[in-house]
This record gives structure tokens, sequence and C-alpha cells, in this order.
């Protein structure tokens, strides 16, 4: 699975190579015009005459689909700037094709070598570049969408459970090296399984997937992350999230919930309600990450005990030693205040 940082794959929802973007680094004006007007045609072109500004633009919130790069340039050579490229976890999937006056086959093979996908000599006629890029894009725009419907659930679009575990661990893993907080909202829609018996299963389907937007909206940090992680319960991760910041985005989530006024004859309030479990803690390296988990799934269930429709905030006082994991238990941490890794636990 690539790197997700910031998870902005998830966005990648695109259906015609129209949507896709390319970039041209090039340090000669007269290039980039050329190859700018032909491909005009098939996407967004954007440009950059050096490689640190087409770096920049690709590690930005909107990077390229592709990349088309010369060889020879003043500050750094195209295949310096792809092994760049590559080693960098954010931009390692942006494809690389050179292009090149250079016409030796060492050079080709450097390209490939430093992870081109393809190397055009130029000058190349305006017919065959657009029939290469095109094949390309059409490529890249199949990966994309394997890549969104892997990530997505299929009923509401939203993050599903592959995706969700991808990035608990990964944050899990953050906020025990910086030592953050870590929050997670578990979310349960009451009485659903009347509501499929009173109103049938394709409606039922149809409010999943209302409620699911309504709620990925308050997943707003860039590593924040709304995901269906089964039937009618949605989960809500909030790495670097104090207690009392994740249980007031819980009530606004009820709140919107209820805003939707979807009619539940079979519910107390005569509407669709969600409930939602609350649950925050320091993660640390001995200790399971099911066991967050768990505190928002013993919280959810209280509320849902005391009626639903409302929210419960985890009140645990210690971690159940089947969290605890045994053995070696030091950990390497990276303070903020001293940019520098130290062991700081020791045995539990
Ligand atoms: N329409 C639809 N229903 C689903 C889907 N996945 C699960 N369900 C239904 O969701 C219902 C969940 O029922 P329960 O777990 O008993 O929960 P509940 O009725 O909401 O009860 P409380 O949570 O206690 O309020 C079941 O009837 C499932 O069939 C789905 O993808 N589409």
């Amino acid at each position: 699975m690539s790197d997700l940082f910031s998870y902005n794959i998830l966005d990648n929802d695109v259906e015609h190579i129209s949507e896709l973007q390319i970039l041209i680094v090039d340090d000669e004006s007269s290039d980039l015009s050329y190859y700018s007007a032909i491909l005009s045609g098939l996407c967004t072109i954007s440009f950059a005459t050096d490689s640190a500004t087409a770096m920049s633009m690709c590690v930005s919130d909107n990077p390229p689909d592709l990349i088309l790069c010369d060889v020879l340039m003043p500050d750094q050579t195209g295949f310096e700037f792809c092994q760049e490229l590559k080693s960098q976890p954010f931009t390692k999937d942006i494809p690389v094709i050179f292009l090149s006056s250079l016409n030796a086959l060492e050079d080709k093979l450097e390209g490939f070598s430093t992870g081109g996908i393809d190397y055009i000599v130029k000058p190349v006629p305006q017919g065959e570049i657009v029939q290469r890029i095109t094949t390309h894009l059409n490529i890249i725009l199949e990966r994309k969408k394997l890549e969104f419907y892997s990530y997505r659930d299929a009923v509401t679009k939203v993050a599903n459970r592959r995706i969700y575990e991808y990035v608990f661990t990964k944050e899990w893993q953050n906020c025990i090296r910086y030592e953050e907080m870590f929050s997670l909202i578990m979310l349960d829609i009451d009485k659903f399984k009347s509501y499929n018996t009173f109103y049938g299963h394709v409606a039922g389907d149809e409010v999943l997937m209302l409620v699911a937007q309504q709620l990925e909206q308050f997943g707003r940090r860039s590593n924040d992350l709304f995901a269906r992680i089964g039937g009618e319960e949605f989960v809500l991760l909030l790495p670097t999230c104090q207690s009392e910041g994740a249980s007031q985005i819980a009530q606004r989530m009820i709140e919107a919930v209820n805003m939707l006024s979807i009619p539940h004859s079979e519910s107390p309030s005569k509407f669709l309600t969600i409930s939602a479990g609350v649950a925050t803690m320091l993660p640390e390296a001995n200790i399971e990450q099911g066991c967050l988990f768990n505190f928002a799934d013993n919280a959810l269930f209280k509320a849902k005990q005391k009626g639903g429709n409302q929210i419960c905030v985890s009140d645990h006082t210690r971690i159940p030693k089947s969290f605890i994991t045994n053995g070696h238990v030091a950990r390497e941490r990276r303070t903020k205040q001293q940019g520098s890794t130290q062991r700081v636990g020791q045995r539990r």
C-alpha cells in the first residue's frame, strides 16, 4: 500500500484523463511552451523551470499525476530529481517520464534505473508524444480508480476498514513517538435493524450513505480519518486530539445527524439518531492499539444503554492486562523540544 500521508489519496475520485495533471520540468522555456501547448488538449498542464520548484509542487496539496522531466538542468539533473522524488514517502508514487535530447542507451538505462517509467527522446513528433502520454495517462487513471475503490467502502464511499486499520496503526506509532494523545470516536446508528425492517434494505443503504457523508466532514485535520468499519458502525480517528476536543466533535456529530431529520418511526424521537463512544489515551509502545478501540466501544455501549442519541466518554482508569504486551518495553521517543531520539521508557 502506498504511503498515505494526509490520506489525500482518498480524494482521488477521477473519471477521465482530462482531470489529471501533468507537471513539465524543463529549464528551456521554448521547450516548456512547445510541449505545454501540445499536451494542453489532454489534461491540465503545470510547469517548473527548476527541480526545487518542481519538488515543492509535488509535496503541495495538489501534486501532479505525471511528471515529464528534462535530464540536463542546471541545479540538479532530471535523474537526481527523480531519485529524490522516489526516496520521499509523499512523492514516490508520482510517475516520471524523461523527455531529453540525450539519446545514448546508457542515458536511457540510467533514466529507468532512477525510477522513470519511460524515456522519450527530443525532438519528438507531436502525434507520437500525444499518443504515448495518452497511454500513460490512461494507465494512471485506471490505477487511481483501483486505489479509490480499494480504500473506499462500496456503499457509503467513505474510507473502509482496510485503510482504517492502516491509518490507526500508523498514527498510533506517531503518537507514541511524539508523546501525543490519541482520541477515537466510535459511532453507531440507533435502531438500524428496525429501520431496515420497516423501510427496507435499499432505504437502509441510502441512509447509511447520507449519515456517513454527513459525518465524514468532521475529520478535518490532515491525519484524521473517518471510516466505516462494520454494518452501521463508523469510527473517527483523531490523532493528537485531547479528550475535550474529541467530546465536542462527537457531540457535534450527533447533532449533525439530528439535523438531517431522517424519519424513523421505530425510534423514540421518530427520527434517525446515532450514538457515540469517545476514548482518549496516551499511546505507549507496550500497549496494543486495540485498547483505545475497546475503551471507545465500551463507552458506545453505555451511550446505547442510556437510550442512544448521545455521547458517552470513556472513564477508564487503567489499562486492562490483555492489552499490555510482554517483554521489552523501552521506548524511543523523539521529543519536540529536543528534536533527538532518546530512550525514556523502561519496564512497566
Ligand atoms: N441496509 C443495510 N443494512 C445493514 C448493512 N450492514 C448492516 N446492516 C444492518 O444493520 C443492522 C444492525 O442491527 P443491530 O446491530 O441489531 O443494531 P441496531 O438495530 O441499530 O440496535 P442498536 O445499535 O442497539 O440501536 C442489521 O439489521 C444489519 O442487517 C448495510 O450495508 N446496509
